[in-house]
C-alpha cells in the first residue's frame, strides 16, 4: 500500500518540489529504506529517464510543509553579548501557551529547561543523550538537532542562530558547526519550525542571510537591535604575571596543554584555586566547573578556559585575560578574529551578576593593539566556503590584500536529508555509504544562499563502516553519530559498537570494554583518557535512543559516565597539585569496575 501511495505519488509528479515536500512524511510511512528501493526499482526506468534530479537542493524551504501552511511571526534579537537577547525571547517562550526552546549546546538546553521547570511552566528537555519528559509538559528545551518540525507551537526560540552560517569571521564556531549535521540543523530550525511566534537571537551579522533566506517562506520578519546592558572596557596595561590574577578573572587560552600549565602556575602562588572550563570536558563537569566558579563562598575565584567560554554558560567573569591572541585553528596558528576576540570578551561583566562592570586585558602587552582595535571596530562579515582550505583562501585573500569587509558571501548550512541519500543510493544500488555522499555532494545543485555542510568526518566514519555488513540507513546513523573522529579512543569505541552490532544487532557495553578500574586521573594526560572513555560512553547513550534495542545498557553506560564526570572533578578539585582535597564518596550503588578500553 506504501509503495503504491509512493509510486503514484512519484509518476504524478516528480516535481523536484512535490517529491521534497512527501519525503518528510516518506520515512514514517515508510520506515525503512526497502520500501523506496523496492518502489524505485519498479519505477526503474521512468525515474531514471525522468527529469528528476534527487540532488537538486534549491528549494529547502519546500521541505517543511507544516511550515510552510503558516505566515510566521518572525523576531530576530541581535547584539552583542549580554545584551538580554535571550532573556526577551525567553520571556515569550515562558508565556506562551506551547513552545520550544533550540539551543545549540546541551548545557543551554538544560539550563532553559531548569528556567522553566522553576517559573512552573512545565517544560520537557530532549538531546541526543537525554530525554526527561515531564508531566504535562507543553514546552520542550532541545538541542538544536533535535528541533521538531512536525508538531505545531505558538512560540519558538533559536539560539545562537549565526552558528546556521560558516564564517570566516566566527571559525571557531564554524569548526563546531561545520562538520556533520550542525551548521544545517540551524537551518532546518529557521526554515522549518512552525510557530506563531520564532524568535531568533545571535549575531547582527546573521541579519542580511536570514532575510534573504526568510524572502520566499512568505513570514513576517522583524528586527530588533540590542546594546550591550553592561559597560566593558578595555584595559590600557597588561597582566603582565600571574601574580596579580585576583579573584573573578578569567584567562583565555586556546591548548588543553596551556590551560593545565597556566592553572599550575596560578595555583602554585598559594593565592588562588582556579576552575577549568574547555570543550572536550563532559558537559556536566563543565557545569560544575563553572558554578564553583560563579559561588562566591567556594574557593576557586579563578577560572582557566578555552574559547568554549564563548557561547553557552553563565559566568560571573570580571576581567577577561587572553593568554595569548593566537589559535591553531585546525589548519594554521592564526590571530583570533574581531569577531572571536569580542566574543570571548563580551563574556566579562554580566548584567545584574556580582560584577556588572566588565574589563578586558592581555596577558602580554604586545597583544594591546590587536585587543583594543579589534574591541573598536565593526564584526566583518566574511564567509567562506567550509569545502575549501581555509589556509588558502586566507592566502588567496591576503594575495588580493582584502580586508574582509565588504565580500557578500553569506551562505547557511544545508545537508541532503536521509530519504534523497536512500532515494539516490538505489539509483547508484553498487554506491557504499561514503560513495554515495561523496557523489552527492558533488553533483549537488544548490541555490546562493547556500552550501553543503562540511561532511568530512561522516566520510571518514562511512569508510570504516561501508566494510560491515550494514543497511544504508544503519550507515547513515553510525556517520551521524556525536563521534570525535580525532580522538582514538572515541573512534575506537564506534568502530566496535558498529562491528557488534552488525554481527549480532546486540551491542552490550561490558563486551566492548574489558573491565577495569577506572581511577582518579594522575596527570592531565591521563585525564584525557578517561575524557575520551566518556565520549565513548556518551555514544553509546546516543546509540541507544536510536537503536534501542540493540543496546540495552543505557543505564549502566549513564552511571559510568557519571563516574567518570565524578573522577574528572576530583582531579580538577585538587589544591594546586601537590595538595590532594578530600575525595568525595562514590554513590554506593555505583561501581568504579567494569570501565577501561
Ligand atoms: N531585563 C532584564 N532583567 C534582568 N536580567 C536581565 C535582563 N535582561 C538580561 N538580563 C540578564 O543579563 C544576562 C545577559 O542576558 P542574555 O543572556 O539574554 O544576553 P544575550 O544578549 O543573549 O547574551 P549572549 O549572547 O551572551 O547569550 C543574563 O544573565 C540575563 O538573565
Amino acid at each position: 500500500m506504501g509503495s503504491l501511495l509512493l509510486r503514484r505519488r512519484l509518476s504524478r509528479t516528480l516535481l523536484p518540489d512535490n517529491a521534497k515536500i512527501y519525503e518528510s512524511t516518506w520515512e514514517s510511512k515508510f520506515g525503512t529504506s526497502n520500501g523506496i528501493c523496492r518502489c524505485l526499482r519498479k519505477l526503474g526506468s521512468s525515474v531514471r529517464t525522468s527529469k528528476f534530479d534527487f540532488t537538486d537542493l534549491t528549494r529547502p524551504h519546500t521541505w517543511y510543509p507544516i511550515a510552510r501552511r503558516k505566515k510566521r511571526n518572525i523576531f530576530l534579537h541581535v547584539g552583542p553579548t549580554n545584551s538580554g537577547k535571550t532573556y526577551n525571547a525567553l520571556k515569550r517562550l515562558e508565556s506562551s501557551s506551547s513552545g520550544i526552546y533550540c539551543g545549540p549546546l546541551r548545557l543551554l538546553a538544560w539550563e532553559v529547561a531548569q528556567r522553566l521547570n522553576k517559573a512552573k511552566v512545565p517544560c520537557d528537555l530532549i538531546t541526543g543523550q537525554e530525554r526527561d519528559e515531564v508531566d504535562g509538559a507543553k514546552h520542550k528545551a532541545v538541542t538544536v538537532e533535535m528541533a521538531d518540525v512536525t508538531s505545531d507551537y505558538s512560540c519558538a526560540v533559536v539560539d545562537e542562530i549565526q552558528a546556521s552560517y560558516i564564517s570566516y569571521s566566527l571559525s571557531s564556531f564554524s569548526q563546531m558547526m561545520g562538520c556533520k549535521s550542525r551548521g544545517f540543523s540551524f537551518t532546518r530550525a529557521l526554515l522549518g519550525i512552525s510557530a506563531d511566534e520564532l524568535h531568533l537571537c545571535g549575531d547582527p551579522a546573521a541579519v542580511p542571510l536570514i532575510q534573504e533566506i526568510l524572502k520566499v517562506t512568505d513570514d513576517n520578519v522583524q528586527v530588533q537591535y540590542y546594546e550591550r546592558l553592561s559597560p566593558l572596557i578595555p584595559l590600557k596595561v597588561p597582566l603582565g604575571s600571574f601574580s596579580n590574577i585576583q579573584n573573578g578573572d578569567c584567562i583565555v587560552t586556546f591548548s588543553r596543554v596551556d590551560i593545565y600549565s597556566i592553572k599550575r602556575q596560578i595555583e602554585n602562588g598559594m593565592k588562588h584555586l582556579c576552575s577549568v572550563v574547555y570543550g572536550s570536558l563532559p558537559p556536566a563537569t563543565r557545569t560544575r566547573q563553572a558554578t564553583m566558579f560563579n559561588d562566591e563562598k567556594s574557593e576557586f575565584g579563578v577560572l582557566v578556559a578555552s574559547d568554549a567560554i564563548g557561547m553557552g554558560l553563565n559566568l560571573n567573569i570580571s576581567r577577561i585575560i587572553f593568554s595569548t591572541l593566537r589559535k591553531f585553528d585546525g589548519v594554521e596558528t592564526r590571530d583570533l578574529t574581531v569577531s572571536e576576540i569580542k566574543q570571548i570578551a563580551g563574556r566579562a561583566g554580566r548584567y545584574k551578576s556580582k560584577f556588572p562592570v566588565g574589563e578586558v586585558t592581555c596577558l602580554d602587552g604586545n597583544d594591546l593593539p590587536l585587543l583594543h582595535s579589534s574591541l573598536g571596530s565593526p564584526s566583518p562579515i566574511l564567509e567562506v566556503r567550509p569545502s575549501l582550505n581555509l589556509g588558502l583562501i586566507r592566502l588567496f585573500l591576503n594575495y588580493l590584500n582584502f580586508d574582509g569587509t565588504c565580500w557578500d558571501m553569506q551562505k547557511a548550512g544545508i545537508f541532503p536529508t536521509f530519504d534523497l541519500l536512500l532515494m539516490y543510493s538505489c539509483l547508484h544500488p553498487t554506491y557504499g555509504l561514503r560513495q554515495i555522499l561523496e557523489h552527492f555532494v558533488e553533483n549537488a545543485k544548490l541555490s546562493t544562499n547556500y552550501f553543503i555542510t562540511n561532511c568530512e568526518d561522516m566520510l571518514k566514519v562511512a569508510a570504516i563502516i561501508d566494510e560491515l555488513p550494514l543497511t544504508l540507513n544503519d550507515k547513515y546513523l553510525f556517520a551521524m553519530s556525536p563521534v570525535d573522529v580525532n580522538d582514538d579512543i572515541s573512534s575506537q569505541g564506534l568502530t566496535q559498537f558498529a562491528q557488534s552490532y552488525s554481527k549480532n544487532r546486540m551491542v552490550h557495553l561490558k563486551e566492548i570494554f574489558t573491565p577495569g578500574t577506572l581511577k582518579v586521573p594522575k596527570s592531565h594526560n591521563a585525564l584525557k583518557e578517561l575524557e575520551s572513555i566518556h565520549k565513548v560512553l556518551d555514544l553509546y547513550v546516543w546509540l541507544s535512543f536510536h537503536l534501542e534495542d540493540s543496546f540495552p545498557d543505557r543505564e549502566l553506560a549513564a552511571s559510568q559516565k557519571a563516574i567518570c564526570s565524578m573522577l574528572i572533578e576530583e582531579f580538577l578539585g585538587r589544591d594546586g597539585w601537590q595538595k590532594p582535597r578530600p575525595i568525595r564518596r562514590v554513590p554506593r550503588n555505583s561501581s568504579r569496575k567494569n570501565l577501561l578500553p
